[in-house]
């Protein structure tokens, strides 16, 4: 996948993104080198604002040694600005939201940014399954308003959801899908619907092999082993539970489960080890050890 990189990228030139934790590095990242003139992150703190902008200089960096893309490292990042001041987002023409997955946080934060926004840029949000038509219903502009569901790790993904709820405009579901192509991904066009087409699934199975570990079935390898080599998924769901995070899946599941039953109930083992802090890559421990965290 290479991206391209046009001098007028059919998005707005000025983007911001609100949590700038795993995903929205990612999605700076995307914009960055799709030629936005300016990535525009926001985060809670200054410090954590730093943390973001080291994680995105981390992306950034891989992707040039990857040769996905060229040029030098500072043509990359001093377009990028980090920062916990959120009138940041009003020289932004399209602000997406990747705070953690919480309904009345997101209400909260969507708010807080649509507050700075000029009155004709687009908002989006990177939730994994929360009704985006309730979110909309806490803003002023719910017609500039969809999901843009990015996919984990987004420099290596090449899928993008993107979510018209009830009231998101004609102009927006026209535009977000080529805003999606000038990325360089595909843009798949889903109902606004729990879990959207791809997080019902993905969690169903990474839910159910978490249930096997907790029964003494079969060890994480050997799960993950199984489903890798006999259904030749890329990688496991344990292993990719551990990429997205404990905490995330579970905040998913916990979502899902109040919207389609208890068939999305999180297992126990999931809830003890994230309060064990237990949540997988970034911890240094999930179902997997990384002692490089
Ligand atoms: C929870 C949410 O709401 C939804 C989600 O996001 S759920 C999570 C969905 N994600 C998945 O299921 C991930 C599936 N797994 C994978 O894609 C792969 O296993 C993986 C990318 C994590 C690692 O793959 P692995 O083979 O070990 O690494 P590697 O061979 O180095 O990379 C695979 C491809 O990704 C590219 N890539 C990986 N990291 C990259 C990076 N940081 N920058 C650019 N490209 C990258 C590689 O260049 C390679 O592409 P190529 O074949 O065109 O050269
Ligand atoms: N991890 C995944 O694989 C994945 C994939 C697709 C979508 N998502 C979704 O993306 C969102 C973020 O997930 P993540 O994995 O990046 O989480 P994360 O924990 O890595 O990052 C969340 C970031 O939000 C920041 N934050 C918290 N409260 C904030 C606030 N009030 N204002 C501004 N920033 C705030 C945190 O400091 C952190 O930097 C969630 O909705 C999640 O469901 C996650």
């Amino acid at each position: 996948m290479s991206t391209p990189q046009s001098a007028t990228p059919p998005f707005p030139s000025t983007v911001g993104v609100l949590g700038g934790g795993r995903m929205g590095a990612g999605i700076a990242h995307a914009f960055l080198i799709a030629g936005a003139e300016e990535v525009v992150v926001v985060d809670v703190s200054e410090e954590a604002a730093q943390a973001a902008a080291g994680r995105i200089e981390a992306d950034v960096a891989a992707s040039l040694k990857r040769g996905k893309i060229h040029g030098e490292l500072a043509s990359f990042t001093s377009r990028l600005t980090t920062t916990a001041d959120v009138t940041g987002f009003s020289r932004c023409g399209l602000v997406v939201e990747a705070v953690p997955e919480d309904m009345d946080l997101k209400v909260g934060s969507l708010r807080r940014a649509e507050a700075q926004l000029a009155p004709e840029a687009w908002l989006a949000t990177n939730t994994s399954s929360l009704s985006i038509t309730t979110l909309a219903e806490h803003l002023q502009r719910p017609e500039r308003f969809c999901g843009l569901h990015f996919f984990n790790p987004v420099p290596a993904s090449k899928l993008v959801e993107v979510v018209l709820a009830e009231r998101t405009g004609e102009e927006l579901a026209e535009l977000s899908p080529r805003w999606v192509e000038a990325l360089g991904k595909t843009p798949v066009v889903v109902k606004d619907a729990p879990g959207f087409a791809s997080s019902r699934l993905g969690v169903a199975i990474g839910l159910e092999a978490i249930r096997m570990v907790e029964e003494g079935v079969a060890a994480p390898a050997d799960i993950d082993n199984a489903m890798v080599l006999g259904y030749r998924f890329p990688i496991g769901p344990l292993a990719l539970t551990d990429i997205v995070g404990l905490d995330v899946r579970l905040g998913i599941a916990e979502y899902l489960e109040s919207q389609l039953g208890e068939r999305f109930a999180p297992p126990q083992l999931m809830r003890d080890m994230v309060a064990r802090g237990e949540l997988g890559q970034k911890s240094g421990k999930g179902f997997y050890d990384y002692p490089e965290a």
